[in-house]
């Protein structure tokens, strides 16, 4: 089956926490639409830019977009931009039931709105290993009132201004901020139906099934509801070998399936809460409501929302992350050995001045030329051609709970080219910042695959003791990982997927910053190249102009 989607991306003004912004919204909405599809099926998109002033590019994130690199949606590495007033086609197919989500992959666009979630069903002649009664989605996200090109500006400048903590958390595209603290020229109304909280009603006894997303510009979450233990079946499309929680740590860019009973008291209502972790909150508590069917949907809980777990109880978060495993019987091993091991240590650093995050000591920034087409065409003036490096310097003797020795770092568009179907481990390395006593949570994001999570651990790797404590029996599979304070994370992927593929942090403003890298695999195995995605760089001379 195909499923076409015609999409206008336009901004307007969205009161999502009751405080009016400029939004970017498809078809009036943000969160966007919900696409639905069966695995299998095909998905075109139709997207016209309807932003005037401003380019676009959509990311279908945890689709690896088997046969179609092109429809990444990756600004300056599967595409052009698409331009103002153009019209792009998308067309994917959807090979894995599970949860994802669609994301705006060009600037820090994404912040602004540009984002909602894709279901895949299993085939009609599956069945889950697990069964419920309802299946619900659930986005959480961070939101600022700041216009993302303030921010933007600010990251880039000297000095730096940090985007800062956000001033709502959002439950499907909900929230509320204190209109007393909006300024007297500032559109703020609690009443507005926009930022009525997002109400879950259950029917008392029956399960449900939740597909809970965060699409967060910055904040690590915890997701609780009150009352209610949570069964985590799902991760990035993969069954998980089933484990009851109380609350939910969620990283930018991962999505999870939980379980969920309606067994509590029905006369009342519960609380849907989130909460920031990894980061010294200050942001209230994002709220929902669980709503006992047939008790009003607005009747407030009569209990405080909680307030979730310690924000800087990291063990309690690593648990969590090392808890979750291949479900039983769905387990794809990996691999036993890979043909290539890249350490990638992240750390915060300056260059002339300016604030930055590098990988290897190098500040990744896109190229105007996109590299799917610069490699299959053979641009080879399009990127810097040295190899990025597979580890850091002094990587024995690193001290990761310092700030950074070498504080300087370089830029570079420089990329890993990688063996088409080789096996490839990466471990990715956390270190302290600039500032002392701080290594912060980073959600690391492959487009193009599925990675298997071999382990998590804390202080600097050790490949001699570290590597036989791999999980090489039930790794769970996994397209986003949180790479936890002063801790590391190591994982495998089969490059068999060709194409030109981003590797990088999910954290808007990391990423924005420099904090990724790219994979290159068999490029020269990709089909021909439409048309669509050039246009720019050293691509104008592919499109014929009339
Ligand atoms: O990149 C970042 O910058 C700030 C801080 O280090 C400087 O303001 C922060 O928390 C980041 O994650």
């Amino acid at each position: 089956r195909i499923h076409h989607h015609r999409w206008e991306v336009k901004y307007q003004f969205r009161s999502p926490d009751c405080f009016e912004k400029l939004s970017i919204t498809i078809n009036g909405q943000t969160p966007g639409p919900t696409i639905y599809a069966q695995q299998g099926d095909t998905v075109v998109v139709e997207l016209k830019n309807s932003l005037l002033t401003e380019n676009v590019a959509v990311h279908w994130h945890g689709i690896r977009q088997i046969g179609t690199p092109w429809s990444d949606g990756t600004e300056g590495v599967t595409q052009c931009p698409i331009l103002p007033g153009d019209t792009f086609m998308y067309k994917f197919v959807v090979d894995r039931a599970g949860t994802y989500i669609y994301h705006a992959h060009y600037g820090m666009q994404r912040s602004a709105g540009l984002y909602g979630m894709i279901i895949v069903s299993v085939p009609n002649s599956v069945i889950e290993p697990f069964s419920y009664d309802y299946d619900r989605s659930i986005l959480l996200n961070d939101w600022w009132h700041k216009s993302t090109y303030e921010q933007a500006a600010g990251l880039n400048s000297i000095p730096f201004v940090w985007v800062g903590e956000p001033q709502s958390l959002l439950i499907n595209g909900r929230g509320k901020f204190n209109c007393s603290m909006a300024g007297t020229d500032q559109v703020c109304n609690t009443t507005n139906p926009q930022c009525s909280p997002y109400v879950l009603t259950v029917v008392p006894g029956k399960t449900y099934r939740l597909r809970i997303a965060s699409i967060s510009s910055l904040s690590a979450f915890n997701f609780e509801l009150e009352g209610h233990n949570m069964t985590i079946v799902e991760a990035d499309g993969h069954y998980v070998e089933p484990f009851v929680v109380k609350n939910l740590n969620i990283y930018s860019g991962e999505t999870y399936s939980v379980l969920v009973k309606a067994d509590q008291d029905p006369s009342r209502n519960y609380w849907a809460a989130l909460n920031v972790v990894s980061r010294k909150p200050a942001t209230p508590t994002g709220v929902g409501i669980i709503n006992y069917y047939p008790n009003h949907p607005k009747k407030s809980p009569p209990s405080a929302p909680p307030t979730g777990p310690l924000w800087n109880d990291t063990e309690y978060r690593v648990k969590q992350s090392l808890a979750i495993k291949a479900r039983k019987g769905y387990a794809i091993p990996p691999p036993p050995t890979s043909d290539r091991v890249i350490t990638l240590l992240n750390t915060q650093n300056k260059i002339n001045n300016h604030t930055r995050w590098a990988v290897n000591n190098i500040s990744f920034t896109l190229p105007d030329t996109p590299y799917l087409v610069a490699l299959k065409e053979g641009l080879h003036h399009a990127f810097n051609q040295s190899p990025a490096p597979d580890t850091y310097n002094n990587s024995d003797g690193y001290n990761i709970y310092d700030a950074p020795q070498n504080p300087n770092a370089s830029y570079s568009n420089s990329i890993y080219r990688i063996e088409f179907n080789s096996t490839v481990d990466v471990v990715l390395q956390n270190a302290n910042m600039m500032t002392p006593n701080n290594s912060e949570t980073h959600p690391w994001h492959l487009h193009g695959h599925d990675f298997w999570v071999l382990g998590y651990g804390t202080g600097r790797f050790d490949p001699v003791k570290d590597r036989v404590k791999y999980n090489l029996v039930d790794p769970i599979m996994k397209n986003t990982v949180p790479l936890h304070p002063y801790g590391w994370t190591a994982l495998r992927f089969r490059a068999d997927n060709p194409g030109t593929w981003m590797f990088h942090c999910h954290i808007e403003s990391h990423f924005f910053m420099g904090m990724g890298v790219v994979f290159a695999e068999g490029v020269e195995r990709v089909g021909r190249l439409p048309t669509s995605i050039m246009g720019c760089g050293e691509t104008k001379r592919f499109v014929r102009r009339p």
